[in-house]
């Protein structure tokens, strides 16, 4: 038995045009893909129901993987199932190859689901999956001094639903049921799949947890989890109700600096604090990371102490301004970047602002010169104007001819910006956005404005919160 049909039930699958399924011809995926092909058929009776897609990514690292997706191509075509390969066709980097495979195999699943026009990506993460994330997670706290040391969050592991770029929801309906169940199952069905020599290859970590680990412990496992589920919902919660309580009291003043009273941080539990000067320094540093839990929680105690000894810190690329009233954090204005771009084409800036240059000819993007922004002012009068000196100097200032024609994040842009547009971008919550996280992250599009747009709160109104 899994969660799949309950899970389904809870999407609306009926307004769906169609779904992707991530199917690599393992048994976890092959599974996904019969049960997801039962409930819509069983579904078709009473409603329409979205056409179901099986995606393939061909990573091309080794020899069988062509062959691999063409058994999956085959095996949908029996069942009149509509199947898509794609292949990582570019140059494979010399290390973290594992890493790079996975962020390559979302890139492809997310545009063949675009092509398919479907919003939703199904994959086949089992329970085992789950609990091998754990202790893989686990050891590389118990290993680390550092980075991921203490981090309890991680060991929540994954969430049934986690959102991709703002635009795909990733379901993982089979994280509740066993890897041997959905075997069983198959092999009841006379339903083949493939064996991935590579999870048995003991180079890699999870191949090795997934060898050695004792089918006793299982359930002490998932009891783990379950706590590390709770806890961080709880904290996620914390925050999230001082928050709103408080909304006052944390303001983004100008783009990229808030604002804190020093009052906000004081009432909040120490981990609700320091997650939430996490959250805020990963959003103005443009970081796609909350920055190690021993800073983050040095952070908290140097602004709440009484007698200030240190007035300024510079982490995650941002200053923060120790106050009495008020504590101030802002990007630095170091390691900001210059980067050209073509006509018609779009960049990513800084990991904060999306830059798309509709103009026939090329544009540079880098952070404005003191003197070239004296000057704009007097040709634009915009003398008058009381803003942040810090905002000015980190924000991108858009470059034609070697001339700065606007301050677009600040609002000042003249004529030749109109086909220029700049939209923000949250490192932290727009690439990846796990379940456990929307409550809190929906409130961080709410206090700090995340662009029209607002799917989180979208998806905590479509699932029940208990989902989540
Ligand atoms: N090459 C791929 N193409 C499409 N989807 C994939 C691919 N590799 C993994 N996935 C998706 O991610 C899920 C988890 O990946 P993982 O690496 O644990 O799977 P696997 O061991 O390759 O195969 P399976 O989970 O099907 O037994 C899969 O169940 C599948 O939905």
């Amino acid at each position: 038995m899994t969660d799949l049909d309950a899970v389904c039930a809870e999407l609306k699958l009926e307004d769906e045009k169609a779904i992707v399924a991530a199917v690599s011809g393992g048994s976890d995926s092959i599974a996904l893909l019969i049960l997801l092909h039962d409930y819509l058929n069983k579904l078709e009776a009473t409603q329409t129901v979205p056409q179901l897609v099986a995606v393939t990514v061909d990573h091309d690292l080794r020899a069988e993987s062509a062959a691999e997706a063409q058994f999956v191509a085959q095996f949908c075509a029996q069942r009149n199932i509509r199947h898509i390969i794609k292949v990582w066709k570019a140059e494979k980097p010399s290390t973290g190859i594992s890493a790079a495979a996975r962020a390559m195999r979302y890139h492809l699943l997310m545009e063949a689901a675009r092509e398919a026009g479907a919003s939703m990506i199904f994959t086949g993460h089992s329970q085992d999956d789950q609990v091998e994330t754990y202790i893989m997670r686990q050891s590389r706290q118990k290993n680390a001094s550092g980075e991921g040391a203490n981090d309890f969050r991680g060991l929540a592991g994954m969430a049934v639903f986690t959102l991709l770029a703002r635009e795909f929801l990733l379901v993982r309906p089979l994280l509740n049921a066993r890897r041997e169940a959905l075997r069983d199952g198959l092999r009841g069905r006379n339903i083949q799949w493939i064996d991935d020599p590579t999870n048995l290859d003991t180079h890699y970590e999870r191949p090795r947890i997934r060898q050695t680990r004792k089918e006793e412990e299982h359930q002490s496992y998932l009891t783990l989890i379950d706590q590390a589920v709770a806890k961080r919902t709880d904290i996620n919660q914390q925050v999230a109700d001082y928050w709103d309580a408080n909304a006052q009291l944390a303001k983004l003043v100008a783009p990229d600096i808030v604002l804190l009273d020093t009052a906000l941080l004081a009432a909040m539990p120490q981990e609700a604090a320091s997650l939430f000067i996490g959250f805020v320094l990963a959003h103005i540093g443009g970081k796609n990371h909350l920055l190690r839990f021993e800073d983050r929680d040095f952070i908290c105690q140097t602004l709440s102490a009484s007698q200030l000894s240190q007035k300024r810190m510079n982490y995650a690329g941002c200053v923060i301004e120790a106050g009495l009233k008020h504590h101030r954090i802002w990007r630095e204005h170091r390691n900001l970047p210059v980067v050209s771009v073509a006509q018609k084409s779009k960049i990513l800036w800084d990991q904060r602002y999306y830059i798309q240059n509709n103009s026939d000819e090329a544009i540079e993007v880098r952070p404005v010169a003191r003197d070239d922004f004296h000057g704009f002012c007097l040709n634009n009068d915009l003398n008058r104007h009381d803003f942040f000196q810090p905002a000015v100097f980190s924000c991108p200032g858009i470059y034609k001819k070697n001339q700065l024609c606007g301050l677009p994040a600040l609002g000042f842009q003249c004529a030749e910006m109109n086909d220029i547009s700049v939209s923000k971008h949250y490192a932290l919550l727009d690439n990846v956005l796990t379940g456990h996280d929307f409550i809190l992250a929906s409130r961080f599009y709410q206090h700090f404005g995340g662009g029209e747009l607002n799917p989180v709160a979208n998806i905590c109104r479509k699932f029940h919160k208990n989902r989540l």
